[in-house]
């Protein structure tokens, strides 16, 4: 767009449409960082504005006209909105923003953070806005390592292959001594999960210290694969209080022969991104969980959609990611939640309302990130979690193993001959999602396990209207 000299140098406070940060006939190029954002502009002020605004912040500008632009070949380094679409029936417009290249550190999660969504949240002139998704350009997919060791490689570690992957998180969340705890991970593995968790919240406190824990949990495991003859892991949680502490909790994890070690979101970006590297580097796989998300990614109007977390994590080398379940008892619509699973196992893919995937996304080869659906789940519902995500996801039945009221072992069982018996029906071309009570049913008559998780479960689901459901936006094509 030309722009007014005169204008655009006049000092004081001029509005950011009229330095540069709108520019409806911008062409986007192959190279470009493309954002989508939800705004919600304070009354009385022009959508156009505020998009222009978001741009002028997550990039070059200031409140007022700076002289030192006039150092800068500025128009290269301004973010540049090119579009703003009204959401129907609301008072929210999705906003586009493209930002050249060169304005992010190559393979740095922080650098990007800092820039997209550094200061505008806070912005007067807006009531709310949400990052609803990212572009990232294969350009700048190339400069992040990715996952240290992704699906395809992760299935060869375990030699596991054709089904979704078993795990239960250990409950209670914090008590247990730590020999008790190893009995937990021992017979939830000898009952026939493939994967024990640590919580979240279990790092070394005063009742278990982290190196107590590590020890116990891995005698379960070590003893499980004898007995079981399959390879079984552990996600010890080696988040901690200083990179020395996490690298220190990694390497012992590693000298006790740990296939995986797990690592909380509240660690950070730049913690996650050097523990991938470890993770590679080590032959060990990461498992991320998600811990803390929900108080920026839930509200539709409001913070980051977990999509583009989604994208980050990939990008910062994860090879595990808890996505949602949608029938468990944490927030998640079904459509949305396919499409973070499409953001983390997808290769390339064009954009997709329905599912929220606001733009298409070129992942070159970097590997996928196995998602993990986990929180409230149990072996009555293994159909409707195979018909929504597939094969290569864990499915983690924390208190759906260890509630069971055989015993834990018997809540392993129940949950993988649930898992085998579906998996066996859908290869068999039956329509699971309908036939799924039935199989399940069927599988109970000759496993007791299954038959009380059954009765004891059957009943439970979580019927909650989502927080954050897709709108049907026509999204923009390059
Ligand atoms: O402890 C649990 C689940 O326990 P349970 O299986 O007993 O409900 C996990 O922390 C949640 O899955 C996290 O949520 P999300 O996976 O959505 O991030
Ligand atoms: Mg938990």
């Amino acid at each position: 767009m030309e722009q007014d000299a005169k204008k655009r140098w006049a000092s004081g406070v001029i509005p950011y449409k009229e330095m540069g940060y709108w520019q409806p006939d911008y062409e986007v190029k192959d190279t470009d960082v493309i954002a989508a954002f939800r705004v919600v502009p304070q009354e009385g002020i022009d959508p156009e504005e505020a998009a222009a605004a978001v741009a002028g912040e997550s990039s070059t500008a200031t409140w007022t006209v700076v002289w030192t632009d006039r150092l800068t070949t500025y128009e290269h380094y301004q973010g540049k909105a090119f579009r703003v679409d009204p959401v129907p029936g609301t008072d929210q417009y999705i906003a586009y923003i493209a930002y050249d290249i060169d304005l992010f550190e190559e393979g740095s999660i922080a650098n990007l953070a800092s820039s997209i969504i550094g200061n505008v949240f806070g912005f007067k002139a807006l009531k709310s806005l949400r990052l609803e998704d990212m572009r990232i350009p294969l350009h700048y997919v190339k400069t992040f390592q990715g996952p240290a060791h992704g699906i395809v490689m992760e299935r060869e570690m375990l030699n596991k292959y054709g089904r979704p992957l078993l795990g239960a998180t250990t409950k209670p969340k914090l008590g247990l001594s730590a020999r008790n705890y190893g009995r937990v991970v021992y017979e939830a593995l000898r009952g026939g999960l493939d994967f024990v968790k640590d919580d979240e919240n279990i790092n070394s406190q005063p009742f278990m210290r982290w190196r107590d824990r590590f020890l116990y949990a891995m005698e379960a495991v070590h003893r499980a694969m004898a007995e079981t003859g399959e390879i079984k892991g552990h996600y010890l949680n080696v988040t901690g209080a200083t990179m020395e502490d996490i690298y220190e909790r990694a390497e012992f994890a590693k000298e006790l022969g740990s296939v995986i070690v797990m690592i909380d979101l509240t660690v950070g970006y730049s913690a996650i991104q050097s523990l991938a590297k470890w993770a590679r580097r080590n032959s060990v796989l990461l498992h991320l969980h998600r811990a803390g998300h929900s108080t920026f990614t839930r509200q539709k109007t409001h913070g980051v959609s977990f999509r583009v977390i989604a994208k980050w994590m990939r990008l910062a080398g994860v090879d595990h990611l808890h996505a949602g379940t949608v029938v468990g008892k944490l927030e998640g619509d079904p459509n949305i939640t396919k499409g973070y699973y499409q953001t983390l196992r997808g290769m390339k893919y064009d954009a997709d309302p329905r599912l929220g995937l606001f733009f298409e996304q070129d992942w070159g080869s970097m590997p996928a990130v196995m998602p993990v659906a986990s929180g409230g789940i149990h072996a009555g519902q293994v159909h409707q979690l195979i018909d929504l995500f597939g094969e290569d996801v864990i499915f983690q039945f924390g208190g759906g193993t260890i509630g069971h009221p055989m015993g834990i072992a018997a809540g392993a069982t129940a949950n993988r001959v649930a898992i085998e018996a579906m998996i066996q029906a859908r290869n068999e071309g039956r329509d699971i999602l309908r036939e799924g009570p039935e199989i399940l049913e069927k599988a109970a008559k000759w496993s007791p396990e299954l038959r009380a998780a059954l009765d004891v479960w059957k009943d439970v689901t979580f019927n909650y209207a989502s927080t954050d459901t897709p709108d049907v936006v026509a999204t923009p094509t390059f």
